[in-house]
C-alpha cells in the first residue's frame, strides 16, 4: 500500500500520518540544496521539517555508490530523463539533460568533483545582490561547515596534492583526492613544471583562486560516492523532528491567505502519479523549493508565479508577475577530446575487459580500493584565455569571468576515452581532456510544455549560443593541444583521435566543437537572486512578491560559479538554513 514506512522517518508515500502532522517547514526536493537545508534546520529540535522527494529511496544502489559507475546513471531510473530543445550552438542537436531522481538528487548521479567556487565568483554575487553576506569572506563560516578533507582510499601520502591549511575537519561532506594512482598523474604534474607560464601548478583550487593545474578533490570517501543523502541526511536520519517522504511530487505551491497584499505561499499540492489523487499540505512557517534549476522554475510557473502575460497565454492564472522565473538558464559546455596513446594500461581496459572489471568490483567490494573507487581522472585545471581583455574586446564584450581568480575554461584529464557524442571504440588506449566553457555568456530558459505537472518543461540551456562561448571553447581545445605537446608526453601520445584529428583551422575547430559539444550538467540561474527585474529572489532567497516561500538550490545563483556546482549549492544552503532559523 502507498505510504509504508520502511525505515526511521522515511515514508515511501504520503501516509495519513504525514498528511495529519503539522510541519514548520516543508522542503521540496532532497538534492544538494534540500538535503543540506533539512539537515541544518532539524539540528534545532523545535523545528519540525517535512522533506518531499519525487524520486525513490534507493540511494545506496551499487551503481550510485561505485564512483566509476557514474556514467551509467544518466538515462537510468535515477534520472529525470530530460532532453533539451535543439541547441542552435550545437548544430541544432538536442542533448540529454540528466538530473537526479532519488534521495540525494543530482549529488547521487554526478561526477563527484568538489569545488567551493572562487573569491571573485562570490564577490560578484555580493555586488549583484547588494548583500555582503554572499561575499567570499563572509561566507567562510558556511564553507567551513560543508567539506571535510579525508584520507584517500589507498592512504597514500598526499603532501603536495592539496593545502591542508585551508581544509577543516568539521564539515559534513567528506571529500578526498583520488585513492588510486594513474600512470598519467606524473606526466600531468611534470607538464606544469615544463610549461609553467601556460599551465602553472595550483596546490589547491579550493583556496578561492582556481587558476592552474592541480589534484581533483571529490565527494568520495573510502572509495564510495558521498551524496547529500549519505552526508547531510545521514546526520539527521534519527531526528524525530524530520520526516522524509519519497515517490511524491510537489505539483504546485499554493497560497493559504494574503498578508499586506502578498500571497502567503505556505501550501503545497502533492501527487504520486499524473492525473492521480492530490493532497494539500500546509507549512506553519515556510515552504522551501529545492527542486533544482529545472524543476523549481517549473513548479513556480505552474503555480502562477512568473511572467504574467506568458502565464495567461498558457492558460494559467497569474498570481505574482515575476518575469525572471525560468530565465537566465546557463550551464557549462562539455567537449571530450581524445588521443591514442602508447600504453596498454589505461582505464579503457575496464570497459572492454569484463574479467578485469569483475576483479575490480571484487576489490572495491572488499575495501573500496582499486580503479572503481575513483572517477575517470585525478587532476584538472582552470585557466584564463591569454590576454583576456584584448581577447574579449575583439569579440565586443567585457570579460565574462567574475575576476582574476575565476577561469574562462577548464581542462579535465581522463585516463581513457571520453565523449558524450560518440560510442567508445572497442579497441585502443586513450588519454582525453574534457574541455569546458566555465564563464559562459549565453543564456537560455525553462518554459512550459503544458500545464500538466507530470510533463517535462521545455529546456533550453543555449549551449555555445554566442560567438564568445565558442571562441572560448576553441581556446580550450588549443590549450589542451599545447598541454600534450610538452616533453612529458612525447613517448606517450601517438595521435589525436577521430574528428578531433581533422580539426585544425578555426573554421574546422568550430565545426568539430559544435558537432561534439554537450553539457557538463551544471544548469543554474533560473530563479536567480538579484535586484530589480533581473532577480526573482531577494538576497535572502525569498521569492519576490510572496510571503513564506524561499528557493534554496542552484536555480538561485545569479551567475554560474567558475567551478562545479554541488559545492556552491551546499554553501548556499548552509547560509539559507541560518537565515531560515533566524527568521522563524
Ligand atoms: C550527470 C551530472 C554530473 C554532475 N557532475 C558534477 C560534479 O562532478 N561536480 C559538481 O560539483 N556538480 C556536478 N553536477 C551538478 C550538481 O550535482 C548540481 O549542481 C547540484 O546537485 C544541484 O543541487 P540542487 O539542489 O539545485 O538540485 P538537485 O541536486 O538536482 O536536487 C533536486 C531534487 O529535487 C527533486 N525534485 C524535483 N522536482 C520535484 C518535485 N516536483 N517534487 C519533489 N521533489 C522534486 C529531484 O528529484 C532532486 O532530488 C552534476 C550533475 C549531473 C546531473
Amino acid at each position: 500500500s502507498p505510504g509504508t514506512q520502511v525505515l526511521g522517518k522515511l515514508f515511501q508515500g504520503p501516509t495519513e500520518e504525514i498528511l495529519k502532522r503539522a510541519y514548520d517547514v516543508i522542503i521540496v526536493g532532497a538534492g544538494a540544496g534540500g538535503g543540506a537545508t533539512a539537515s541544518r534546520l532539524t539540528e534545532d529540535p523545535r523545528v519540525r521539517v517535512l522533506l518531499i522527494e519525487a524520486g525513490g529511496s534507493d540511494f545506496m544502489n551499487l551503481n550510485i555508490s561505485v564512483p566509476a559507475r557514474a556514467s551509467t546513471l544518466s538515462r537510468s531510473r535515477f534520472d529525470w530523463n530530460f532532453t533539451t530543445v535543439p541547441q542552435v550552438g550545437l548544430d541544432n542537436r538536442a542533448v540529454l539533460y540528466p538530473r537526479g531522481f532519488v534521495l540525494g538528487g543530482s549529488t547521487a548521479i554526478n561526477q563527484m568533483v568538489f569545488c567551493r567556487g572562487t573569491k571573485d565568483d562570490y564577490d560578484r554575487w555580493a555586488r549583484l545582490t547588494g548583500d555582503e553576506g554572499w561575499s567570499f569572506e563572509k561566507l567562510a563560516p558556511f564553507v567551513r561547515s560543508v567539506d571535510r578533507m579525508t584520507l584517500p582510499t589507498d592512504r597514500h601520502n598526499t603532501s603536495g596534492q592539496f593545502d591542508p591549511s585551508i581544509h577543516h575537519h568539521v564539515g559534513t561532506v567528506p571529500i578526498s583526492v583520488a585513492g588510486f594512482p594513474l600512470p598519467i598523474n606524473s606526466r600531468v604534474i611534470n607538464t606544469t613544471a615544463q610549461l609553467p607560464d601556460l599551465f602553472p601548478f595550483n596546490l589547491d583550487y579550493n583556496s578561492g583562486d582556481t587558476i592552474g593545474i592541480g589534484w581533483t578533490q571529490s565527494t568520495i570517501h573510502d572509495g564510495r560516492r558521498v551524496t547529500s543523502a549519505t552526508s547531510y541526511l545521514a546526520e539527521a536520519w534519527s531526528r524525530s523532528n524530520l520526516d522524509i517522504v519519497v515517490n511524491t511530487r510537489v505539483t504546485k505551491v499554493l497560497p493559504v491567505g494574503y498578508e499586506s497584499g502578498k500571497p502567503v505561499m505556505r501550501g503545497v499540492e502533492i501527487a504520486q502519479t499524473a492525473g492521480g489523487r492530490t493532497h494539500t499540505l500546509k507549512a506553519r512557517e515556510e515552504v522551501v523549493l529545492s527542486a533544482g534549476s529545472i524543476k523549481t522554475p517549473h513548479i513556480l510557473l505552474l503555480s502562477g508565479i512568473g511572467d504574467a502575460s506568458y502565464l495567461s497565454s498558457m492558460g494559467i492564472q497569474p498570481l505574482v508577475d515575476l518575469p525572471a522565473v525560468g530565465r537566465n538558464l546557463h550551464d557549462h559546455a562539455f567537449l571530450g577530446n581524445s588521443w591514442l596513446v602508447n600504453s596498454n594500461d589505461t582505464l579503457d581496459n575496464l570497459r572492454v575487459n569484463s574479467t578485469l572489471a569483475a576483479e575490480a568490483l571484487t576489490q572495491w567490494q572488499a575495501n573500496g580500493t582499486g580503479p572503481l573507487g575513483i572517477a575517470g581522472g585525478s587532476q584538472f585545471g582552470w585557466l584564463r584565455v591569454p590576454n583576456a581583455s584584448d581577447f574579449f574586446a575583439a569579440l565586443g564584450v567585457a570579460d565574462p569571468s567574475a575576476g582574476a581568480t575565476s577561469a574562462h575554461f577548464e581542462l579535465i584529464t581522463t585516463d581513457g576515452f571520453i565523449s558524450k557524442r560518440i560510442a567508445p571504440p572497442t579497441e585502443g588506449h586513450f588519454f582525453s581532456f574534457i574541455t569546458a566553457v566555465i564563464s559562459p555568456t549565453a543564456r537560455g530558459n525553462v518554459t512550459l510544455n503544458s500545464t500538466d505537472p507530470f510533463d517535462a518543461p521545455i529546456i533550453n540551456p543555449n549551449l555555445l549560443g554566442t560567438d564568445v562561448d565558442i571562441a572560448v571553447m576553441r581556446e580550450a581545445v588549443k590549450a589542451a593541444r599545447s598541454f600534450v605537446a610538452a616533453p612529458a608526453w612525447s613517448d606517450y601520445i601517438i595521435s589525436e583521435f577521430g574528428a578531433f584529428a581533422e580539426a585544425h583551422t578555426d573554421e574546422e575547430l568550430d565545426a568539430y566543437i559544435r558537432n561534439n559539444t554537450d553539457t557538463v550538467d551544471h544548469p543554474v540561474g533560473t530563479v536567480a537572486m538579484g535586484k530589480g527585474a533581473q532577480g526573482a529572489l531577494d538576497s535572502d532567497l525569498k521569492v519576490k512578491g510572496t510571503i513564506g516561500l524561499r528557493v534554496v538550490d542552484a536555480s538561485a545563483f545569479p551567475f554560474i560559479p567558475s567551478g562545479h556546482t554541488q559545492g556552491p549549492t551546499y554553501i548556499l544552503a548552509e547560509r539559507a538554513a541560518a537565515m531560515i532559523l533566524r527568521d522563524i
